[in-house]
Parts: structure tokens; C-alpha cells; sequence
């Protein structure tokens, strides 16, 4: 009977349902060895030491020899010095670093070819041109060398979005993540799930076919409903975590409100480090909502400056306290701040009557959104006073004047952060509304096997949540998403 199961195991593996291998995808981009080979400038534009110029496609090995003297190939994966000519017209271009890199073993799968040339750009244009002057040979799209990669099964949806956030990592926790969905674990994650989904799925169809013969062993169907169990808590766990790993890959929104003249727009400034709002003694000076992205202790941070919060004030300050409000309800955190020798006006105690206790702050746990309170100005505090307020709610002291207190608050925003994005190392995994969808999916599928009266249901249920996970890594992926994840890249990756 076993036996027959594991026919089974690969027969749902591979039947009629199942998703296509994720090797063939872009149809609309040439096949493994097919097409026009592609090159491009792949380090950064302007002067530079060396600047890398690379080729992918079967003309490759003949665009090397074209260029190059000794017209020989190198070896395989190894640098070697050539000086390079124009090969229409033999003129010299430059004594440069070459490799060649034979498909499949290549990044593409192609075949390959790197120039490492002196960076100056008439060096990197004439070598451009002389590539462009090779039959077979074209400029490559954005995204088209890694878009030929994932062509040829050499890196799955999930990695070629993990490469596209290494790109553009900006801090240190942005790129550890970045790192590791480009190391494949998330796609690790879901084969695993799948796997899982396709052993339920030859359990379910064993019985369908065999229930009947008598000789189906007890309990078949029993240890599908467990194995479903156990992935339904397992996805449950990855969902929960979602909305801190998109935090962590586009940024927390933190958002700066108070009353006017607390000093609002002097913080933004000073953790921004650089001069993105106006700061006056004059009540009211900021209207529109600023926002800027930075790096607040290795954490990537979209931080709001906004308008101060009062009452009894004209139109335009009313319109800036309206976006200020609505600001703060998409907040993930808050930085509230008060001026430390003003906290008896009627707006810092309106302020903290409708923002910070109703937020509770120094006790976040059962609110989503998280609170900071802190008391600019300290500065202008009696000398030698440390803590003048014990009865407000845990608060920071800070001069953005002096910078005093400044590290206290880097710290408490690190901690803050952390509990926002997840710790990128250990943390979560799905940094996509897309996976976010598919795992969704698969959960509801999942549920629709529970409820499935119909053991063809709950089969087709099955293939119905195992869809969404093949989808999540490529299998079967459209165009339409294809494009949008490679529109990320530069050209020349
Ligand atoms: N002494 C002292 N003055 C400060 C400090 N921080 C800000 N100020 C001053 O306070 C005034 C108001 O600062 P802003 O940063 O414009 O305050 P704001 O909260 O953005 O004000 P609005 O946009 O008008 O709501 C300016 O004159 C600043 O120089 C501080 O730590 N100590
Ligand atoms: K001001
Ligand atoms: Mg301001």
C-alpha cells in the first residue's frame, strides 16, 4: 500500500493541478541559450578606479575574443590581464581585468563574460561601443541580466527580491534582511510548506481511490487533517509577523507631533541630521506634513514632521492640524513632544489628554501603536533639577539645543524599532504584501479543506493553498508581477 502512496506523493507533485517548475518563466525574454546576448556598464555611472562592465547570451565567448588579444578564451572563472581594442577599428581601449564565466555556472546560467576596465568614461564608452559594433550583441534593460537568472531557475521570486532589496538597502537591519531572503529562506520556507501540503494531498487522494478496496491503511485521512493542523499555526505565526517585515523593508512611520513651538521640527532636523523643516520662535511655523526617510539606529524610518496642535487658529494652520491628525492615526510610532517649561498651557495639556495617556505611553503592549514622550528644552530647566515631572506618564528629557539627552533617545528608539520590524536576523520573513496575500491565501484554502464536506473538495482545497505557495517563490507567476519586481533593478543587473 505504500508503495502506492508514493506514486501517489509524485503523481500530486506533478499532476494536472500543480503549478509549472519556476525555470520557465518571462516568456517573453529569450529562452536558455536562445536570443540576442545582453550587455551592460553593471558598476555605478561616472569617474571611478574600475568599473565593471559585463555580457550575457551565447555570443558572449566571441564578443570576448573580438575584443581582446590574445584572442583566446581565458579559463573558466579566472581573472586575466588583455588589452582591448576596438575590433572595427584595432584601436586600443584599455589593459583590463577579463573573466570568463561558461554557462550554466554563471550568474545568468549563460554564458558570460566580465571587463573590469579603468573607470573613466570614455574608457567605459568605448568599450560600450565596441561591444554594441559585435553582431548578436544589445544593450541589456533594466533588470535583464537578473530577470535571464531567474529564466534559468538560478534564483526563485523570492531571491530575485531579496537581491532587489540588497540593492537598495539603506541600513544596517534593511540589509541583514535583504541578505537573508536573497540566501533563500523563505523560499526554503514555503517548498518545506508545500511539501507538507503535497503528502496531505496524496493522503486524501489515496483514500478517494482506495477507500473502497479495503486494503487503505487506518487512520490515512487523519494524518492529513494533522499535517494541516500543524501548517495552519505555522503560517498563522509568518502572517502575524508580516507587517513588521514590510515595516523593516520600507520603514516604521514614525511621526513627530505636540503642541506648536515644542520643538518638533528642531528633533526632525537633528535625527534627520540635516535642515528638512524650518524651525522659528514663531507658534505655527510648520503647516504641511514633511516627510523624510532616515536611519534611526540601524532601523529604517519614514519620520513625519507635522503641524503644532491647537485650537482657535485661522484656516491654513487649521488645514496643517487636520493632516497633523490624520498623520498621527497611520503612525507606527509616536514622538510626542512637549516643551519641558511649557507643560501647563492649555495645548500641552490638551495634547496630553488626547494623545499621549489615550496612547499610553510607557505601557504600549495591547495598543499597536507605540508612543514616546519627550520633554524638549531641557536646557532651559533650573540647574540641577533632573526629573521636575515624575507624575507624567514615562517620559525622556532632551535638549535639541545642546544634544543633551539625545542618546537616551536613540537608544529608546532603537528598542522601540526592534519591536516594530522584528530582529532582521532571526525575525520575520515576509517582507511583501505579495507574500503576505499568498500566505493568506493558503490559509484560507486551508480552512475551505476543513470545511469541505467532499473529499474532491478538500482534494481541490489542498491544490488550492499548495497554488498560493508555488506562486509565492514563481511558479506560475504573471508577467504583470515579473514586471513590477524587475522594474526595481538598474540597468546592468
Ligand atoms: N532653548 C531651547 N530652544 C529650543 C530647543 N528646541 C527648539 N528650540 C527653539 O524653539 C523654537 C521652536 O522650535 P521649532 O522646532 O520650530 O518648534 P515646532 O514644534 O516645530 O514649532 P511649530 O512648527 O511652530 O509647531 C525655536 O526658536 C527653536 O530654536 C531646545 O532644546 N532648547
Ligand atoms: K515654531
Ligand atoms: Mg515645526
Amino acid at each position: 500500500m505504500w508503495r502506492g502512496l508514493w506514486t501517489l506523493v509524485s503523481r500530486a507533485a506533478r499532476g494536472p493541478h500543480s503549478p509549472r517548475p519556476c525555470t520557465r518563466q518571462g516568456s517573453r525574454y529569450p529562452g536558455p541559450g536562445s536570443g540576442a546576448t545582453i550587455f551592460a556598464l553593471s558598476s555605478g555611472q561616472g569617474r571611478c578606479g574600475i568599473a565593471v562592465i559585463r555580457t550575457s547570451g551565447p555570443a558572449s565567448g566571441h564578443a570576448l575574443r573580438s575584443l581582446t588579444a590574445p584572442r583566446d578564451l581565458p579559463p573558466a572563472r579566472k581573472a586575466c590581464l588583455r588589452l582591448l581594442s576596438d575590433p572595427r577599428s584595432g584601436e586600443p581601449l584599455d589593459r583590463a581585468l577579463v573573466l570568463w564565466f561558461p554557462g550554466p555556472q554563471s550568474f545568468t546560467g549563460e554564458d558570460c563574460t566580465e571587463f573590469h576596465v579603468h573607470g573613466g568614461p570614455a574608457v567605459v564608452s568605448g568599450v560600450l561601443q565596441a561591444l554594441g559594433s559585435v553582431p548578436g550583441l544589445r544593450p541589456a534593460e533594466a533588470g535583464e541580466f537578473t530577470r535571464r537568472a531567474f529564466a534559468h531557475g538560478k534564483l526563485s521570486l523570492t531571491e530575485v527580491e531579496g537581491l532587489a532589496d540588497l540593492i537598495h538597502a539603506e541600513t544596517e537591519a534593511q540589509r541583514r534582511q535583504a541578505l537573508r531572503q536573497l540566501d533563500g529562506e523563505l523560499g526554503d520556507l514555503c517548498r518545506g510548506w508545500a511539501e507538507t501540503l503535497t503528502k496531505a494531498l496524496a493522503h486524501v487522494e489515496a483514500y478517494i481511490d482506495f477507500s473502497e478496496d479495503d486494503n487503505l491503511e487506518e487512520g490515512v485521512l487523519d494524518q492529513a487533517d494533522s499535517e494541516v493542523r500543524k501548517l495552519e499555526v505555522a503560517l498563522g505565526v509568518h502572517l502575524r509577523d508580516a507587517r513588521r517585515g514590510q515595516r523593516l523593508r520600507s520603514g516604521a512611520h514614525v511621526v513627530v507631533a505636540g503642541p506648536p513651538n515644542a520643538g518638533k521640527s528642531s528633533l526632525v532636523n537633528l535625527l534627520s541630521r540635516k535642515p528638512v523643516s524650518i524651525v522659528s520662535p514663531e507658534p505655527g511655523t510648520t503647516r504641511d506634513v514633511l516627510e523624510t526617510p532616515v536611519d534611526l539606529a540601524g532601523f529604517p524610518a519614514l519620520l513625519s514632521d507635522t503641524a503644532g496642535l491647537r485650537e482657535g487658529v485661522g484656516p491654513v494652520e487649521q488645514e496643517g492640524v487636520r493632516r497633523a491628525q490624520k498623520r498621527l492615526e497611520q503612525a507606527d510610532l509616536i514622538l510626542a513632544v512637549l516643551d519641558a517649561t511649557d507643560l501647563a498651557s492649555p495645548a500641552s495639556c490638551n495634547f496630553l489628554d488626547t494623545v499621549v495617556i489615550p496612547a499610553g505611553a510607557g505601557n504600549p503592549s495591547g495598543n499597536s501603536q507605540r508612543l514616546l514622550l519627550v520633554l524638549n528644552k531641557s536646557d532651559l530647566l533650573p540647574a540641577g533639577c533632573s526629573d521636575p515631572h515624575p507624575d507624567l506618564p514615562s517620559h525622556l528629557l532632551l535638549s535639541c539645543l545642546t544634544g543633551e539627552g539625545l542618546d537616551g533617545l536613540l537608544e529608546a528608539l532603537k528598542k522601540e524599532l526592534a519591536a516594530l520590524c522584528g530582529d532582521p536576523s532571526t525575525g520575520p520573513l515576509l517582507t511583501r504584501s505579495r507574500h503576505q496575500h499568498h500566505l493568506q491565501g493558503c490559509l484560507d484554502a486551508l480552512g475551505q479543506y476543513k470545511q469541505a464536506r467532499d473529499l474532491a473538495l478538500a482534494a481541490e482545497a489542498l491544490r488550492v493553498a499548495r497554488g498560493h505557495l508555488s506562486r509565492l517563490t514563481g511558479g506560475g507567476g504573471t508577467e504583470e508581477i515579473l514586471d513590477i519586481i524587475f522594474r526595481d533593478f538598474c540597468v546592468g543587473k
